[in-house]
């Protein structure tokens, strides 16, 4: 591991204790039943933790969408051609993406980041990190080299860092990279040693025969590479995307800044596990939004130790899942702001009803 890349893995703090018990003794003087909020208490009292603000207030959320494409598309894993990447891309930067949508209706910002889209765009909103023009295909040797997946890492988690300095508090990840869903499923089973059959599912739908021809291509992936699982770079550079070590750093990035990440479906479950991976303590910042229709996400997720706000049976990406969680993260932490205590309202609150 490069230095800088040590200095941001050291620089993550555990959760602020103080802050979460802080939480969790008010929350039991709001005028409701204790825990009635149910998974909204645990919600908030992790948020309180992560932020070391017992009543937090995000006001600021993003979703930075990384965009990169796959070599790996030449092995007919996509049921899109990769052209779609750049298209999707220039999309999204016009506010016509269903990321776009979600984010106007949740009041967060979208932020497109290019890690290596395979044409050259200009935009005035897009955030050129270009390494290279999409990986290798994986199938036949390393997606990219060491240093590329290294650099991929710190630059999302500069752009963390940046958009933290102009008042940004929590992400959520996003991505756009069409044959992505094949690379999220080699890092997933090299990290796991789950058989890729286990973690390869339909992505932008394939038909039977696409599966099991992307299933193979997972397959040859790992058997090519022979990524070592207790080497996070050396995974997601044999098997990974640009885009995928990117949304790593952003995690690493966000985690740094005591900002919570909102995770969206498979492909943000893949870069999750590579963070958690280069960073244990990176877990505690991540929050599951949904849990996604792509075979293995779920399989991800348990890995991981998240547990899903919503199941809403999405196979979309771009962070639109995780968007739609931000409305149940904004009541949650509004509760602790607003919400009356038994004593403010004067409510009785229960004791020396019933007998203990
Ligand atoms: C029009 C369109 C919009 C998308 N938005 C997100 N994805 C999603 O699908 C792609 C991954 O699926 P696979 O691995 O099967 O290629 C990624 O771009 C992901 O963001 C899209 C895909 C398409 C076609
Ligand atoms: O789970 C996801 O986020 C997903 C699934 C299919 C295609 N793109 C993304």
């Amino acid at each position: 591991m490069n230095e800088a890349l040590k200095r941001l893995v050291q620089s993550i703090a555990l959760p602020d204790e103080e802050a979460k018990r802080l939480a969790a003794a008010h929350l039991d003087q709001l005028t409701k039943p204790p825990g009635s909020l149910g998974k909204l208490e645990s919600l908030v009292i992790r948020t309180a933790g992560i932020t070391g603000q017992p009543k937090p207030d995000l006001a600021r959320k993003a979703v930075v969408v990384m965009a990169a494409d796959h070599g790996v598309c030449e092995e007919g894993v996509s049921a899109y051609p990769a052209e779609v990447t750049p298209q999707m891309l220039l999309n999204m930067l016009a506010g016509g993406a269903a990321v776009n949508v979600f984010s106007r209706q949740a009041g967060a910002e979208v932020v497109c980041v290019d890690m290596g889209v395979n044409a050259d765009i200009s935009h005035p909103a897009l955030l050129n990190r270009k390494l290279r023009k999409g990986t290798a295909n994986m199938a036949k040797g390393p997606a990219m080299t060491r240093e590329e997946a290294e650099q991929a890492i710190l630059a999302g988690a500069a752009v963390a860092e940046e958009a933290c300095e102009r008042g940004i508090q929590l992400f959520v990840t996003g991505e756009l990279g069409i044959g992505n869903t094949t690379a999220s499923a080699a890092v997933a089973s090299a990290f796991t040693g789950l058989e890729p059959s286990l973690l390869t599912g339909r992505g932008t739908g394939v038909d039977n025969e696409g599966l099991s021809r992307k299933t193979g291509a997972v397959q040859q992936a790992l058997s090519v590479n022979q990524p070592d699982r207790e080497d996070a770079i050396d995974v997601l550079a044999k098997v990974g995307g640009l885009e995928i070590a990117g949304m790593a750093g952003l995690i690493l990035g966000a985690a740094a800044r005591n900002c919570p990440v909102v995770l969206d479906g498979f492909i943000s479950g893949a870069a999750a596990l590579a963070a958690s991976r280069l960073c244990p303590a990176s877990l505690d910042y991540m929050l599951a939004s949904h849990v996604s229709d792509e075979k293995g996400h779920a399989v991800l997720l348990e890995v991981l130790g998240l547990e899903p706000m919503l199941r809403l049976d999405m196979r979309l990406g771009e962070g639109t899942g995780g968007v739609l969680a931000l409305p149940l993260i904004d009541s949650a932490c509004a509760v602790m702001r607003e919400m009356a205590t038994f004593a403010s309202a004067g409510v009785s609150d229960g004791t020396g009803v019933l007998e203990a």
